[in-house]
């Protein structure tokens, strides 16, 4: 590939973006997957959240590195390897789409983290590239903010996902149907474990091209899973695994009350990792059929389909994987699925509700009941969960009656729980106790400690982020907006 852009001789510079180690491991695939491309130039370049957490994932001190730098190499886009503009195409709500690719970001650079792991800079609103139709190359303000705080809130929630490393205010006027316009332009660079698409493989089945299917599928493996490259059966193992990761994301998602959209296969990583936080939502209630984005009529993407959605767009990945590896290979993988889904999200619940170490059986139970009350209670589905870890004591293992307090547990509406409500609790909470009892009593605190790391006290609902946008937009008030961040990280 043969960069035609200036880049910063990384000797001269003081600034720790530009000094990093980049790995040209997408570059050296060669020119068939991506296309060098030049950043838009702003007007204005404002800080407005820079990840500092993810500095050390990176081996960077972050009292090294100064806001300047973070506008230098995120802002200006000052380069040091070529910037890739990744080509891909995609099923978007089921419709094969050829007409995709990195419309408005690009692959900036990959680093090594100190897990030893490769990660991508990928920018989003950075420009116009050969794959932003008529669409202007930029993301909005609120769009910045929204996926920072998606991805801080799923974080803490210990779903696998990309996170943002900075955000940027540009000072450009955008026009957008979903958004009071004009509306405010940012750019953001999103710290990911890769950007290969499920939609990468695709486009290349489009073009008939096996040899690169191939090309990239030994890429995916010996980069991304490098555990099994050179094992006889690396390509049946790599499918198997991305199904057991996919699966396990869908069940982190599911448990956690999250709402992707837009599970498009142009938004699905070949690494199992979460990303494209666009109009995504945690569900306030629980309700299967809830829908987070305005514009899927048919509710494709509703909160309850996510698995079967997962496992579709699995299944459709098959179509370019074949051109490389065995048919059989990738039916028994996916025939896992299902399996996979059901492990990863009953120990997942589990722990949301302190458990461990039960049956599935048992586990799906417990699990039963709650959904069964919060379907019928409508309480706050995070809300539940969030009560249990305040509330849980270790003299619930003594006295059945001790479990939950008198009105701790209320309806939506804010009443007291109506008769089949309470039948439901009942249940739950004696089914609760009879796992208790088996646990000896230093176990309790174990207990505990769960329900702090698995329950959050701060969720991202709807109400939230209006709440930190509206001082952003009426008064530039940025406080409230870095409060929740922390109160995410925090609690
Ligand atoms: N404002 C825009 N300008 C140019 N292209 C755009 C714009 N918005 C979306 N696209 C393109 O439309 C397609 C679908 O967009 P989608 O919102 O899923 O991706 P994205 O959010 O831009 O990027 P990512 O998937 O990396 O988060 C992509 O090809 C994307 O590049
Ligand atoms: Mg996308």
């Amino acid at each position: 590939m043969n960069p035609t852009l200036e880049m910063q001789s990384k000797s001269t510079s003081t600034n720790p973006f530009l000094r990093l180690n980049y790995e040209p491991a997408m570059e050296s695939l060669g020119e068939d997957y991506a296309d060098v491309v030049a950043a838009a130039q702003f007007p204005l370049h404002l800080l407005r959240w820079r990840n500092d957490r993810v500095l050390t994932q990176i081996g960077l001190d972050p009292a090294q590195v100064s806001d300047d730098d973070f506008i230098e190499a995120f802002g200006h886009f000052q380069a040091v390897r070529p910037f890739l503009a990744l080509r891909y195409h995609g099923y978007q709500f089921g419709e094969y789409n050829p007409q995709l690719g990195d419309g408005r970001g690009f692959l900036y650079g990959q680093v090594r983290g100190i897990d030893g792991e490769l990660y991508d800079f990928g920018t989003k609103g950075s420009g116009r590239t050969p794959y932003s139709r008529t669409a202007d190359g930029r993301l909005t303000l609120k769009g910045g903010v929204r996926e920072v705080l998606a991805s801080e809130a799923l974080y803490r929630m210990g779903v696998r996902t990309s996170r943002c490393l900075s955000m940027i205010e540009t000072g450009e006027d955008l026009w957008r149907g979903d958004e009071p316009s004009p509306t405010r332009s940012s750019v953001m660079v999103r710290f990911s474990r890769s950007h290969i698409r499920f939609g990468t493989f695709e486009r290349l089945h489009w073009h008939g091209r096996a040899d690169l299917v191939r090309k990239l599928l030994d890429h995916t493996i010996a980069v991304y899973y490098p555990h099994l490259w050179g094992k006889e059966s690396q390509d049946a193992l790599f499918y198997a695994e991305l199904v057991q990761r996919v699966a396990r994301l869908v069940a982190q998602w599911m448990a956690a009350g999250f709402c992707h959209a837009v599970l498009n296969t142009d938004n699905m990583s070949i690494t199992g990792e979460s990303f494209d936080y666009g109009p995504y939502a945690f569900i306030p209630t629980y309700d299967p059929a809830f829908t987070a984005a305005y514009f899927d009529y048919s509710r494709r993407y509703c909160y309850s389909n996510q698995p079967a959605i997962c496992y579709w767009n699995l299944e459709m990945l098959q179509t370019p994987l074949k051109l490389a590896m065995s048919g059989a290979d990738l039916t028994a993988g996916l025939e896992q699925f299902k399996e996979h889904y059901r492990s990863a999200y009953c120990e997942i619940m589990l722990h949301r509700l302190g458990l461990e170490t039960l049956s599935v059986p048992e586990a799906e139970e417990i699990i039963t009941l709650t959904l069964q009350f919060l379907a019928e209670t409508q309480m706050g589905y995070n809300d539940f969960f969030i009560k249990l870890r305040q509330e849980f004591h270790a003299n619930w293992r003594e006295d059945v009656k001790n479990i939950w307090s008198q009105d701790s547990l209320k309806p939506k509406d804010g009443n007291t729980l109506a008769e089949p409500q309470i039948k439901i609790l009942d249940n739950w909470r004696s089914l609760y106790h009879q796992f208790l009892i088996r646990l000896p009593i230093e176990e309790m605190e174990a207990i505990a400690q769960r329900l702090i790391q698995s329950n959050p006290l701060k969720i991202l609902l709807r109400p939230e982020i209006q709440a930190i946008w509206e001082p952003i937009t009426l008064e530039d008030n940025w406080q409230p907006f870095y409060d929740l961040i922390e109160q995410i990280q925090a609690s």
